[in-house]
């Protein structure tokens, strides 16, 4: 089984891209990411982002597209990644799950120790800036 996750490219004014660090009582502990979550049932993916970036950062985003879901095979799961490039419309970032966060530039970015699955996600990201 394949399980449906959504995560978001938050960019800045500056052109920055939010990561964030997992925390040591979440899966692939001390993994950055773009934060987000599983798909609830009967939940659109758009729908699901928005949540999730509420409940983890407890920030309002706005979604402008989706980028290509990637699959990836983990040893014990299997993922369909898939991204939205996003902005903050309100809020103050707390973090509710996640050890850290940061904003990025794209070489920055380049140097973070990523969950697997985010690898092509964040390659897809980079070639679009060019
Ligand atoms: N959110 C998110 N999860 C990712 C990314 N890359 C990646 O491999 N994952 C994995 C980690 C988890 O195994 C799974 C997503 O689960 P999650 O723990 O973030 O989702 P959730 O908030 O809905 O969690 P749950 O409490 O229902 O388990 O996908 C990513 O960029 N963002």
């Amino acid at each position: 089984m394949v399980i449906d996750v959504v995560c978001a490219i938050i960019i800045d004014e500056q052109g920055k891209v939010l990561a964030a660090r997992r925390s040591k009582s979440m899966d692939l502990p001390g993994k950055w990411e773009f934060p987000g979550g599983k798909v609830e049932p009967f939940e659109q993916a758009e729908a699901s982002i928005i949540r999730e970036i509420k409940e983890e950062l407890d920030i309002v985003i706005q979604t402008s597209k989706s980028g290509p879901a990637h699959i990836h095979h983990y040893k014990n799961k299997s993922i369909r990644l898939i991204p939205f490039i996003c902005k903050q419309l309100s809020g103050t970032i707390s973090l509710k799950e996640h050890e850290t966060y940061g904003w990025f530039t794209s070489e920055q970015l380049k140097t973070l120790a990523w969950a697997e699955a985010d690898i092509p996600i964040l390659n897809d990201y980079i070639s679009s800036l060019t």
